[in-house]
């Protein structure tokens, strides 16, 4: 088990200020919260004269850091980057999902500092074959205004404590030697990317067009486990436009996967890399 390279929170919550002044963010950088998610809704709803722009909280530890369904996430001082965002949201609810843009931005930033992550189908990061990060993203009206809620949650080294049977984690620092770079560095490149692409639906069918076939899963066997508890299996391909995976039946037929239903990937297949 790799305990070593933790992220460093105090110089890193150092630049994050400087970065959230140059870019006219709000910005709170906490030693401890309950979960970071919580806490950027409460600045939110709480800033004096209301907030305009993005607003952001990172945290050197979680005590309630949640996943989708409920989950517990792990979110130990220095094991990783726990960050929260809001930005304004327009009227329309678009095309493409953000989840799906803003796993895909992120892992091209992580690619492109020598750390090989791909996109697990619909929301997490994934290195070695295990859970490298995981996010979750909702549409609410917070501060009187709609926004979108980002929570990211980014492993630098893995859990100290177990997690649920059949997850593997990994980390940051299991990258192996492609990854030489500063972790600060990297840590506000992500954190800046979150915000970027978070900010512009624009660029989110543009994100999920890099995608379709790029991904942890495509040409791998995998269930389905829609929310009924039936079952079904395939072999993953596409993601759609509208981001749903398709999954080929051994019968020929293919099957969507939504937003809703959690997809296993089963095996790996020798040889095959998705990226
Ligand atoms: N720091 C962590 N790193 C990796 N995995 C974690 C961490 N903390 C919790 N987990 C695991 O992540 C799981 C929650 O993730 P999630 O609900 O996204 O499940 P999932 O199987 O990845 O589903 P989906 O494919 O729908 O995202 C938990 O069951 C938990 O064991
Ligand atoms: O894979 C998942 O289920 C999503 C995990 C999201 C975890 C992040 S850590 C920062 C933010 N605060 C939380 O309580 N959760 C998200």
């Amino acid at each position: 088990m790799h305990r070593d390279a933790a992220l460093d929170f105090d110089p890193l919550a150092r630049q994050l200020r400087r970065l959230a002044a140059r870019q006219g963010w709000m910005m709170a950088t906490q030693a401890r919260v309950d979960s970071t998610n919580d806490r950027v809704r409460a600045l939110v709803e709480s800033a004096d004269g209301g907030v305009r722009g993005p607003a952001v909280v990172v945290a050197a530890e979680q005590t309630a850091g949640v996943g989708r369904r409920g989950a517990r996430w792990l979110s130990a001082p220095g094991d990783g980057l726990w960050f929260s965002l809001v930005v304004p949201a327009g009227p329309e609810l678009p095309d493409a999902p953000p989840a799906l843009a803003l796993a895909g931005r992120l892992a091209g930033v992580l690619r492109g500092q020598g750390v090989p992550a791909t996109v697990k189908w619909p929301n997490d990061l994934y290195l070695n074959e295990g859970k490298l990060g995981g996010l979750m993203i909702e549409r609410s009206r917070l501060g009187g205004e709609l926004r979108w809620l980002a929570g990211v949650g980014i492993n630098w080294r893995q859990p100290a404590d177990p997690l649920d049977a059949d997850y593997r984690a990994s980390a940051i620092s299991e990258a192996g030697d492609g990854w030489r770079g500063s972790s600060i560095a990297l840590a506000l490149a992500l954190v800046e990317a979150a915000v970027t692409v978070m900010s512009r639906p624009a660029d989110w069918p543009g994100e999920l067009a890099h995608l379709s076939r790029r991904h942890h899963g495509f040409g791998k066997p995998v269930v389905v486990e829609r929310g009924n508890g039936i079952g079904e299996s395939g072999i993953a391909g596409l993601i759609c436009p509208d981001g749903d995976l398709e999954i080929a039946r051994s019968d020929g037929c293919v099957i969507r996967a939504g937003a809703h239903d959690r997809v296993r990937v089963l095996a790996e297949r020798a040889g095959r890399d998705s990226y």
